[in-house]
């Protein structure tokens, strides 16, 4: 069965708790050549922040996924092509792997067409998300090597997020997953900023994921990063 995610070659993450640049609208987010835009961040996000990015975002025509850190902040939304869950391979316990996730169906009547997971593989201790999971991040490429196939052929997840939020990752360990996969779709984000740095990322992976700089530079420079990745 084919995926969109198939079809892509740039993610950008938009995280609700952050502004945009001064005097940008999300029709600029949203006309940035992206092929999908991924709404989430770790820390401070809250249902409201969630729903008014959406809404925002709603009437142009790149697809919206939501990218949920707890249940209590899952928007229902028809305005939402999808959800892509994480599932933190690497996370210190197992709430983070599927303890989130049991509660979520617990309490909630999920929508399973469009419901979708991301193993996550988080490489950069000084995130938040690292942080929040507990994840051990003291990973050689073998070992990322490792998680990756037992993420593919184990547990039959279809994309694979090496993540390194906040930091520019290591092309050898970014090889290593990809190597491992045969089917998965490999994500990866962290640290892109510019044409290069995006090239260099979009040969290793399947689809780069770019998040802070739309906050920090906007939406010119996450062009940049678009054609980098539609180059590789
Ligand atoms: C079961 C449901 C609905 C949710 C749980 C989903 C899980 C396991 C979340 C844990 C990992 C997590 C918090 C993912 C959020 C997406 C993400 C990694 C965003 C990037 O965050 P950072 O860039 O580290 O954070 P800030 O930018 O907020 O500092
Ligand atoms: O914010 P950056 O460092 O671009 O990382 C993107 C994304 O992987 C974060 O979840
Ligand atoms: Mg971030």
């Amino acid at each position: 069965m084919s995926n969109p995610w198939d079809d892509w070659d740039h993610v950008l993450k938009v995280d609700p708790d952050k502004d945009l640049c001064d005097g940008e609208t999300f029709e600029d987010v949203c006309r940035t050549g992206t092929d999908a835009i991924e709404i989430g961040g770790t820390l401070d996000v809250t249902a409201e922040k969630m729903t008014r990015v959406i809404d925002a975002a709603a009437e142009y025509d790149v697809p919206l996924y939501q990218e949920p850190s707890n249940p209590g902040v899952v928007i229902d939304s028809p305005a939402l092509e999808g959800y892509l869950i994480p599932t933190v391979f690497n996370a210190g316990g197992p709430f983070w792997i599927t303890g989130a996730h049991k509660e979520w169906v617990r309490i909630d009547d999920l929508d399973w067409d469009r419901t979708h997971t991301e193993a996550y593989i988080v490489m950069n201790p000084d995130a938040s998300v690292a942080e929040l999971t507990d994840a051990n991040c003291d990973l050689d490429a073998d070992d990322v090597e490792a998680y990756a196939k037992v993420a593919e052929r184990m547990f039959g997840q279809e994309i694979v997020y090496l993540e390194y939020s906040g930091t520019f990752g290591d092309t050898e360990k970014v090889a290593a997953a990809g190597d491992a996969l045969d089917d998965a779709t490999l994500f990866y984000g962290g640290g892109i900023h510019d044409y290069e740095s995006a090239n260099a990322m979009a040969r290793h992976s399947d689809v780069i994921v770019v998040g802070d700089l739309l906050h920090d530079e906007g939406v010119d420079a996450v062009r940049e990063t678009v054609r980098g990745a539609k180059d590789a």
